[in-house]
Order: C-alpha cells, then structure tokens, then sequence
C-alpha cells in the first residue's frame, strides 16, 4: 500500500476550545490507485491531505506513507518523504516567480536528485510547455500555471500525489483539460493519488470515491 490512514483523529485547538476534525479515518490506496475525497465544506478533507502529506500530524492512530511510518519520522525525514516520494499539487499553483517554467519543471526532480533529461522533455511535450519554456509564472494563464504545477510534481515520479481541488482555480474547460493530462501522466508514472475535491463529475472520472461527513467516513 502506498498510503495508509488507520483510526486516524485530529484536533485542532481553537479560542472556542478543541475542534475534533477527524473522529477515526481509516483507508488505503494501492499503487495506481485513484481516490477522490469528498465532502461538504469544513468535513475535514484538507486536513486528511495534509496528513497524509506529512504536513500536520495526526493526534492518534497510524499513518503510513510508502511503507514508514509517519509517526517514526523527524521534520527531516518527513521533509524527505515529501521531496521523493510524495508529490503535492494544489489549487493555487505556487509556481516560484523568479524562475522560468524550465526551472520550475525541473526544481524539485533537481532538489530530490531525480532529475530526468528524457522524462522531463516528455512532460513538457504533454503538457503542451514547449514554447513557454522561457517564460515566468506571471506571464501563463492559470491552466498553463497548473501544468507547470503539474509537471514540476511528476518529474519527481512520486509514488503518491496529493491533490487538493487542483482545478478549482480554472474554468470547467480548462479544467477539465488539466484534469485529464493530470490523470494520464499519473497512471502512466503508476502513482497512487489521492485527490480533494467538490464535485461529484470530477470525482468520477478516477477509480473510488471517499465520502467525509463530519470527520467520519460517511
Ligand atoms: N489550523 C487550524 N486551526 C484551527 N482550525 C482549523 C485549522 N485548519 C482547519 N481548521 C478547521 O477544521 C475544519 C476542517 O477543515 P478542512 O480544511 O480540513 O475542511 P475541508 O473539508 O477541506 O473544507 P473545504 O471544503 O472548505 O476546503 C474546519 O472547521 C476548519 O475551520
């Protein structure tokens, strides 16, 4: 399994007092797999997410990303785990202003030393980059931003991508189009992703759907 969320709680501490977000999520995600998390506003999906990235954690029960345990790992490690093994994409792009598309494709494959002349041309030809090569995140539109993104967190070839609603920011089209070089390039690499997101006709289009209410699996 490439992920794994065993009676995993969280609370948040608030003004008003504790806030519990997750009461006991379990799930699993096999290589290739594909989940959409959904649920109403404030269900606690983006928090499952940054669980699962090792950007929070859980307060009790057992998370397991590629086969460690997140529990078991220090910040570095964690930090780690999120260079090589764990890809993020988000809604907003987070694209790096002050590097060209080439050295945002190639930051983080450069930074976890898995940089990869052969795949990396093949993502900038699929994901239509080519002749944006040399421009800056401010000079795209959002959907060539989100390519960028997109490209930048496949060239790691992570065993599993977390997305957290990453065509909420484009129109349905354009969304629609990013979507699907997204889930192409996924089950290409045969990463496993976990994806947030509001609606239901995108979270058919991948393998299973996980439904939060409350904190709970509904
Ligand atoms: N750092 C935090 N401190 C306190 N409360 C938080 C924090 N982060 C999230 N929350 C609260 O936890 C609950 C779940 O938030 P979360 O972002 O996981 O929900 P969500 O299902 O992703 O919502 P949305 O669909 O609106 O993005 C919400 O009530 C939110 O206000």
């Amino acid at each position: 399994m490439v992920l794994v969320l065993d009676a995993v709680t969280k609370v948040y501490r608030t003004s008003e007092g504790p806030l519990e977000v997750l009461k006991g999520v379990s799930l699993t995600l096999a290589p290739q797999q594909t989940m959409a998390l959904t649920g109403e506003s404030g269900s606690g999906k983006s928090t499952l997410l940054h669980l699962a990235g090792g950007l929070d954690s859980a307060d009790s029960g057992v998370v397991h990303v590629a086969g460690e345990d997140l529990a078991h790992l220090d910040d570095k490690g964690r930090a780690r785990l999120r260079r090589g093994s764990v890809g993020l994409i988000f809604q907003q792009f987070n694209l790096i202003p002050s590097l060209d598309v080439r050295a945002n494709l190639a930051f983080h494959a450069k930074l976890a030393e898995r940089y990869d002349t052969a795949w990396q041309a093949e993502l900038t030809e699929r994901l239509g980059l080519g002749a944006l090569l040399n421009r800056y995140p401010e000079q795209l539109s959002g959907g060539q931003q989100q390519r960028v993104a997109i490209g930048r967190t496949l060239a790691v070839r992570p065993k599993l991508v977390l997305a957290d609603e990453p065509t909420g920011n484009l129109d349905e089209a354009t969304g629609d189009a990013v979507m699907a070089l997204m889930l192409s390039l996924v089950r290409d690499t045969g990463a496993a992703l976990l994806m947030v997101t509001h609606s239901p006709r995108l979270a058919d289009m991948l393998d299973q759907r996980l439904h939060l209410r409350a904190g709970r699996v509904a």
